[in-house]
């Protein structure tokens, strides 16, 4: 059912009170029919509370939620058409794969030939025919959650809810279902809301990701947008590996700005920049944005520095550099056999543009 904002989830300031404690507080987000929006951030900031509010298994204390512009926000769980998908599969362990998945098309009364038509088609496309007779101990954790996701799909839920699906899986099998899942979802094009605490899987799976803190929103953005330019300090620590400057900018000429970092640093920093000069900002750098050089260049941000540590990460090393001034930070190198030793000094060549301001406040500057 399409109705006419295009959107199949809307959630308009919704809040969650447990007492005293303020679990969700004034969240507002929406998802558009056949969208993949992942729920992101550190545990305890309101994700699985938000998806139990849409799924109708907890009751919002304030706000609305409407389901393709039905306001559900009283509606019991069963009257909400959504499939949930939990972190623990919470299959029914005395019941066999086809079984589980004919549960709840058999608690709505459909007639014989309905649910084994359903079950056979769940369990083809989550590549699950052949182990329609298997108990779930008989099966691996990567099939078990499939078996989750057929049951879930059996029902032709409008909408898909996840909650932290993968995070009992080994690293292997969770990288491979992500595709699995992802490219599923894709194919019948199920409108997804997905919770993780894992950035590599919201990154890597969502259209849009919202990324919540201390039961607040702090940025809802495509996932390109949300790594390249975070537009704040909380998201660009949160998601990936961050180098932080506090500066002053000094100057502006031709959206460049010069912004002076302690007594020794001065860093041209950014393209169409308009702070103004005597502005206090923090400039962010991610680590692979700088170059490693072993001799000087020409170039306008060419900075001496001594190499502290270096980790070794399989496809890229992680340098720990330090600057005259004493400013650490992070380098990413993919050059593996670099030639750089602990102790020795390097040059580091960055691009302006690879710099992000933001105000001290946490704001971006532009
Ligand atoms: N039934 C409850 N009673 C009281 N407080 C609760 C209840 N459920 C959740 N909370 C609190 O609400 C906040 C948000 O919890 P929630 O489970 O939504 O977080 P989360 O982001 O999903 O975390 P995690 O990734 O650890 O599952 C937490 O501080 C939690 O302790």
């Amino acid at each position: 059912m399409n109705d006419s904002t295009g959107k199949a989830i809307q959630v308009e300031g919704v809040c969650k009170r447990y007492g005293h404690v303020s679990a969700v507080n004034d969240v507002s987000f929406d998802v558009r029919h056949g969208e993949f929006v992942s729920l992101l951030g550190p545990s305890g900031c309101g994700k699985t509370t938000t998806l139990r509010m849409i799924a109708g298994f907890v009751m919002a204390s304030d706000g609305h939620i409407r389901i393709n512009g039905r306001d559900v926000t009283y509606l019991p769980p069963e009257k909400r058409e959504v499939g949930f998908v939990f972190q623990n599969y919470a299959l029914w362990p005395h019941m066999t794969v086809a079984e589980n998945v004919a549960f709840g098309l058999k608690l709505r009364k459909r007639d014989k030939a309905f649910i084994r038509n359903k079950v056979e088609e769940s369990l083809a496309v989550t590549g699950l025919s052949g182990f329609e007779g298997r108990l779930p101990r008989q099966l691996s954790g990567g099939q078990q959650q499939r078996v989750a996701l057929a049951r879930a799909l059996a029902l032709e839920p409008q909408l898909l809810l996840m909650d932290e699906p993968l995070s009992n899986l080994d690293r292997a099998l969770r990288v491979a279902m992500r595709r699995e899942l992802k490219k599923l979802q894709q194919r019948l094009n199920m409108t997804t809301l997905y919770v993780t605490h894992d950035q590599e899987e919201a990154l890597s799976m969502s259209d849009r990701v919202v990324i919540m803190s201390g039961g607040e929103i702090v940025r809802v953005a495509r996932p390109l947008e949300v790594y390249e330019d975070p537009q704040s300090e909380f998201v660009a620590d949160f998601v990936g590996t961050t180098n932080f400057f506090d500066g002053i900018v000094s100057d502006i000429g031709e959206g460049v700005a010069t912004v002076k970092v302690g007594e020794t640093l001065t860093l041209r920093v950014g393209n169409r920049i308009s702070a103004a000069p005597g502005s206090a900002v923090r400039v962010l750098l991610r680590p692979e944005r700088v170059r490693i050089l072993a001799e000087r260049r020409e170039g306008a941000n060419m900075l001496a520095a001594r190499v502290d540590f270096i980790e070794y990460y399989g496809p890229t090393l992680r340098y720990t550099v330090v600057l005259p001034g004493g400013e650490a930070l992070f380098v990413e190198a993919h050059d593996i056999h670099g030639s750089a030793q602990i102790g020795e000094t390097v040059w580091l060549s960055i691009e302006p543009d690879h710099f992000r301001l933001i105000d001290r406040k946490g704001a971006p500057v532009s």
